[in-house]
């Protein structure tokens, strides 16, 4: 049977990434959807910017919304200090398979729990579930008309503290125009958007990093 474009960027990372080292996966990665197959990780360009938010927030929790192939996981999760978690929810079963490779063959399984379903049903159930009290950052990049409704839905489970920091993927390609204008209106947050382009071409993209102020 004919191989999936994710399994052909999962066999991309066994055969060039060396196991244990999460920036040989990203490389491999990159260097796939660059010059063999485009996919849609959040990339090296942005990944930059999504790496100098982690680092700044230096969360303990983290909220990943839309793993695919655990791209962003594993960058994300290779700068976490210690003890830190990162939840990630993937609804396709499929790409969550592929996903748990990649995440192991980056030596990260112990900083990861990658959990199968859809984020709608799942928020209201993390905090008994795993313990959560709130998460420090939140990464969104997965279905776009679904990042403003699971955004109020991770404020009504009170999943947020005063400081908490949403970063979202694809603010304007593909475009989220409904969660946009709430963080950037609502004063319950300060939003602030970072420029770049959509993963591995020249398209304009980017990031858009809000913090929840309580
Ligand atoms: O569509 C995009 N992303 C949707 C991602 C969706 C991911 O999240 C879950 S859905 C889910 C996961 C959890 N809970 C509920 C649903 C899907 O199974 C997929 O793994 C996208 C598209 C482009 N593009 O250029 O077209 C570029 C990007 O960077 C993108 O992120
Ligand atoms: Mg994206």
């Amino acid at each position: 049977t004919q191989s999936t474009r994710p399994q052909r960027l999962l066999s991309a990372v066994q055969k060039n990434a060396t196991r244990g080292d999460p920036r040989s996966v990203v490389k491999a990665i990159d260097h796939f959807c660059r010059h063999k197959e485009w996919a849609m990780n959040v990339g090296d360009e942005k990944g930059c910017i999504l790496d100098s938010v982690v680092t700044e927030v230096n969360p303990h929790t983290v909220l990943e919304l839309g793993t695919y192939c655990g791209y962003s996981t594993v960058r994300i999760a290779s700068l976490l200090p210690p003890h830190a978690k990162l939840i990630t929810l993937e609804f396709n079963p499929d790409y969550a398979a592929v996903a748990r490779q990649v995440i192991a063959w980056a030596g990260l399984e112990e900083k990861v729990q990658l959990v199968e379903g859809a984020s709608s049903d799942w928020i209201p159930k993390l905090k008994e579930q795993f313990g959560i009290q709130t998460f420090d950052l939140v990464f969104l990049d997965h279905w776009k008309d679904r990042y403003l409704p699971d955004t109020k839905l991770i404020e009504e489970f009170g999943l947020l503290r005063k400081g908490s920091v949403l970063l979202a993927d694809n603010v304007i390609c593909p475009g989220t125009p409904d969660y946009l204008e709430y963080v950037r209106s609502s004063p319950q947050y300060k939003s602030q958007y970072f420029k770049s382009h959509l993963e591995y071409t020249k398209v304009e993209d980017g990031l858009e990093k809000s913090v929840f102020l309580g």
